[in-house]
C-alpha cells in the first residue's frame, strides 16, 4: 500500500537536499515523479526547489486553491507516477494534506512531504499539524545548534540579528532571517 510520509525538521536540516536525492533515486531507476513546492516561497532562486548544497529542480507550485488530488491524478492518467514529492509542506492546508492521503490510499501513489514542524514562535504550521496527525510515517531530519545539540526550533531574527518575538506566521527568508537552534538556546534568545 502506498504511504504518506512527513519528513520534518527545523530550517537548514537538509530537507530540500533529501527530497532532491529521493527524486533522483526514483528517476535513475526509470521511474516517474512529480515535484511540488509552495507558490509563496519564491526566494528568487533559479530553480523552484533549491537546496543550500547547490542541488535544484523544477517543480509545480501549489497555492491555496490548488487541488492536489485533481492535479496529480490528471498527470497520473497521462503518465503513471511512482512518487509525488512536496517541499515546504508546512504551507499546505489541512484539506490539501487530506488530498495527499487520498493520493496514497486511493491513487496508490506514495507521497513524500518535507517541511518545518514549527514556526518562529514554536507553533505548528497548519500543514505540519495535519501531517503529524495523519501521515503513515514521520521521519525527523536533524540540524545542529551552535552548542552541538539537535536544532529543533527556528529563531526569526531582524536585520541586526536580534530575535523577533511577534509577527505573521509566514515570512519567507533564508539564513539571513532564521537561525536553527536547540530548544534551550531558542528559549534563551526569546527571553533575552
Ligand atoms: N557546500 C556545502 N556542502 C555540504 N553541505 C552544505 C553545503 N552548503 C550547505 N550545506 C548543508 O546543507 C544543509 C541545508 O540543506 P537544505 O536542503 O537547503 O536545508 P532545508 O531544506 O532543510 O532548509 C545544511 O545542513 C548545510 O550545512
Ligand atoms: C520558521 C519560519 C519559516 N518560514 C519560512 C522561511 C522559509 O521561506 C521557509 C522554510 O524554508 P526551508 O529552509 O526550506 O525550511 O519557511 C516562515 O514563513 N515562518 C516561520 O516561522
Ligand atoms: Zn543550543
Amino acid at each position: 500500500m502506498a504511504k504518506l510520509y512527513f519528513y520534518y525538521a527545523s530550517m537548514n536540516a537538509g530537507k530540500s537536499t533529501t527530497l532532491l536525492q529521493a527524486d533522483f533515486n526514483y528517476r535513475e531507476r526509470g521511474m516517474h515523479t512529480m515535484l511540488w513546492t509552495a507558490q509563496l516561497d519564491d526566494r528568487g532562486a533559479d530553480k523552484a526547489i533549491e537546496s543550500r548544497i547547490g542541488l535544484g529542480a523544477e517543480a509545480h507550485r501549489y497555492g491555496k486553491a490548488t487541488d492536489l488530488w485533481a492535479d496529480v491524478m490528471a498527470s497520473h492518467r497521462v503518465e503513471p507516477l511512482d512518487c509525488v514529492l512536496i517541499d515546504e509542506a508546512q504551507f499546505l492546508s489541512k484539506e490539501q494534506v487530506w488530498q495527499c492521503a487520498r493520493l496514497a490510499d486511493e491513487g496508490g501513489i506514495p507521497v513524500l512531504c518535507y517541511g518545518l514542524r514549527t514556526d518562529f514562535q514554536g507553533e505548528l504550521f497548519p500543514g505540519s499539524a495535519a501531517l503529524l496527525g495523519i501521515a503513515d510515517a514521520l521521519v525527523e531530519l536533524k540540524a545542529v545548534c551552535h552548542c552541538g545539540r539537535k536544532a529543533t526550533m527556528n529563531l526569526r531574527v531582524d536585520e541586526s540579528g536580534a530575535a523577533v518575538k511577534q509577527g505573521a506566521q509566514t515570512e519567507i527568508g533564508g539564513n539571513d532571517r532564521y537561525v536553527a537552534l536547540c530548544r534551550k538556546h531558542f528559549s534563551e534568545a526569546l527571553a533575552g
